[in-house]
């Protein structure tokens, strides 16, 4: 039975971005839906890329467009100004930035911007990176930028300092009173016996998150003489070896602390962590600093510790609402110190952050792969380089087994096969992967797939993809031998196509650089994938070629490869035609006609 339905190609247009004369071979090729440019590391390192989507060629012609959506420091706005059309607006309304994100490529913003999952979808799938001008990113919502392919990137190393400063400076001000000395002063007291202070030295400390921030704080403190405890269930003991500091249970910390000092990210994890039941369990008299974000308290049962007389004083640089009501009670009290999240405000700090988002944005839309992505795998160079026939050779197989799927849906569990010698942990499949989800799910579908959001798009759509590694004796010089896709529990528009054990199975290998598909079915081929191709079951006898390639050439139709898989001389065979060209239905009907031939696809890579 001749088959004559094509799956229609969702983006054939997207192909176009990979003849681009700007875009450099391996990364064009890597993901022809998208933008690739290598930049080099100004520290000498390896250079790692990244795969930004591009929804329009044309939008590259021109300068992408970045919109700073909060004040960054002027090194910065310059190295963006290079390479980019920069729109300042501060202070956006939520209702203004979504209006405004649609004529937007990236956008750079710090804490006090809510980017939420509207403003992905305003975007109308135009903005390809979001840069926070500092570590946390609890402001940015990290599912919705995947789901729509957006990357998001931090810049986590230039405050450090500056919080850790803050944090300290923070601890000593509470502890001597100094906010509150001060406003009385002013207002014309001299109360000496009402400011009477504690010490610092020989108090413990318990670092709670001891993360960059976290253990700078612990560093200071030891150095003004504090006993210096941390938790942290993720740190490395080393780490709090090198510096002098004892990793304990959250439990012991609260326990033993007389200063506690925060430092850990807002996640679900953190949220609220400490409560009416944690701080019930703390020394009575703890003094409590907060330079990571408001939400790790929960400021309500802050102020009953407060009021119990558990926590002594807190300093508070963050708020779960900023700037918080005036007339918070948390703010308002006598023995709460306050800053307006000021930890990374100094102009060194600011200036560091500046370069460091601005060097991630512009990085990210020339294609680097950012070292500071957030939600996107790091994939480096040179690895992309090795595996560039190799992607696109998944990313075929993945086009060529959905089109063989019988009405093209229906399509959930995928199973790949890598034959390689590689050892695993020198073999990275995270790419591969994410080109056979592209291969497989943008024919059926209007999702645009990229390595941001492939993983999140198949899992989305229920589509299991396992993945196994067939070890191979001998060099390995190539990463990959060759890669075999299956479908299983589907029918098959071309019977041929099925496995013994019942999937629709397609196989390739690169030759000489190109992708060649190597096995249909439980058939031998070997046809470049270049162009489309045309598969014909047929009674093994001579003059077939002959006959199929008069009917294409007739209209004019580019044969590029011809190969003919058997199971037995005079029995059946595979037939796979490459062509340049798609024929007409009129020639495709010929063909299915020929009496010999038994089933026919055609399929469009
Ligand atoms: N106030 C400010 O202006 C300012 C400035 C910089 C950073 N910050 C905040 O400080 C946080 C930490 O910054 P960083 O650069 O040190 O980040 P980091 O990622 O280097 O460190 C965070 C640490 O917290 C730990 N952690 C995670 N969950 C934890 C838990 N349940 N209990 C204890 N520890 C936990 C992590 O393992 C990690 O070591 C940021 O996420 C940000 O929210 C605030
Ligand atoms: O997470 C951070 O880096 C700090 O909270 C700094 O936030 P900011 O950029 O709003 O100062």
């Amino acid at each position: 039975m001749a088959s004559l339905a094509t799956p229609t190609l969702k983006n054939p247009s997207s192909l176009a971005l990979s003849s681009k004369p700007r875009l450099p071979s391996v990364l064009s090729a890597a993901f022809p839906n998208t933008l690739h440019f290598p930049r080099s590391n100004p520290q000498g390192g390896r250079r790692r890329f990244l795969i930004i989507t591009a929804s329009a060629a044309s939008s590259f012609s021109n300068k992408p467009t970045v919109l700073v959506a909060e004040k960054l420091g002027e090194a910065g706005l310059e190295l963006l100004k290079e390479f980019a059309n920069v729109d300042c607006s501060y202070n956006l309304s939520p209702e203004e930035l979504c209006t405004k994100i649609s004529l937007c490529d990236a956008l750079i913003v710090r804490s006090g911007t809510k980017v939420n999952r509207e403003v992905f979808e305003s975007s109308g799938g135009r903005l390809k990176v979001v840069g926070r001008a500092g570590v946390g990113i609890d402001n940015v919502d990290l599912s919705a930028a995947t789901e729509h392919g957006c990357l998001v990137v931090n810049a986590p190393t230039a405050n450090t300092v500056a919080a850790a400063e803050h944090g300290i400076a923070l601890l000593a001000a509470m502890a001597r009173n100094v906010a509150q000395a001060d406003a009385s002063v002013k207002a014309g007291k001299w109360q000496r016996n009402k400011y009477v202070g504690v010490s610092l030295v020989g108090k413990t400390l318990a670092v709670l998150g001891f993360g960059k921030v976290g253990s700078e704080v612990a560093r200071r403190a030891k150095g003004l003489g504090m006993h210096v405890i941390a938790h942290d269930p993720y740190a490395p003991a080393d780490r709090a070896r090198a510096i002098g500091v004892e990793l304990v249970s959250f439990d012991d910390a609260l326990a033993t602390a007389d200063f506690i000092s925060l430092h850990m990210p807002l996640t679900p994890a953190t949220n609220k962590m400490l409560n009416d039941e944690t701080f019930a369990k703390m020394k009575k008299g703890v003094r409590i600093v907060n330079v990571a974000r408001g939400g790790v308290i929960d400021e309500e049962a802050l102020v009953r510790a407060l009021d119990d007389g558990i926590v002594a004083q807190a300093a508070l640089d963050v708020f779960s609402q900023e700037p918080p009501k005036a007339d918070s009670k948390l703010v308002q009290h006598e023995r709460v110190t306050v800053t307006p999240h000021l930890g990374a405000s100094t102009m060194e700090a600011q200036e560091g952050v500046a370069i460091e988002i601005a060097e991630a944005v512009v990085g990210a839309l020339k294609g680097e792969l950012a070292a500071t992505a957030v939600n996107a795998p790091m994939v480096p160079a040179e690895v992309l380089t090795e595996l560039k026939p190799y992607v696109e050779l998944a990313e075929k197989l993945g086009r060529l087994a959905v089109q063989l799927v019988a009405g093209g849906s229906g399509v959930k569990t995928v199973k790949v096969s890598y034959a390689t010698s590689r050892a695993p942990d020198d073999f990275d499949t995270r790419l591969l992967r994410a080109m056979i989800t592209k291969g497989i799910i943008e024919p059926i579908s209007s999702v645009f797939v990229n390595l941001v959001n492939a993983d999140f798009t198949a899992k989305q759509r229920g589509l299991r993809i396992t993945e196994e590694r067939v070890l191979l004796d001998g060099s390995p010089e190539s990463p990959l031998e060759s890669i075999q896709v299956q479908i299983a529990n589907v029918e098959s528009k071309f019977a041929s196509a099925m496995s013994e054990t019942g999937e629709i199975r397609v196989e390739g290998r690169v030759k000489d650089g190109i992708p060649h598909l190597t096995k249909v079915g439980s058939f031998e081929v070997d046809v470049s994938l270049e162009g489309s191709i045309i598969l014909c079951r047929q009674v093994d006898q001579p003059g077939m070629i002959g006959m199929v390639g008069s009917i294409l050439g007739e209209e004019n139709v580019n044969v590029s490869f011809m190969s003919v898989g058997r199971v037995a001389p005079r029995k059946h065979a595979v037939m796979a035609i490459g062509v340049d060209e798609q024929p007409s239905k009129e020639s495709l009907k010929r063909i299915g006609e020929v009496p010999a031939i038994e089933e026919f696809v055609f399929l469009k890579l």
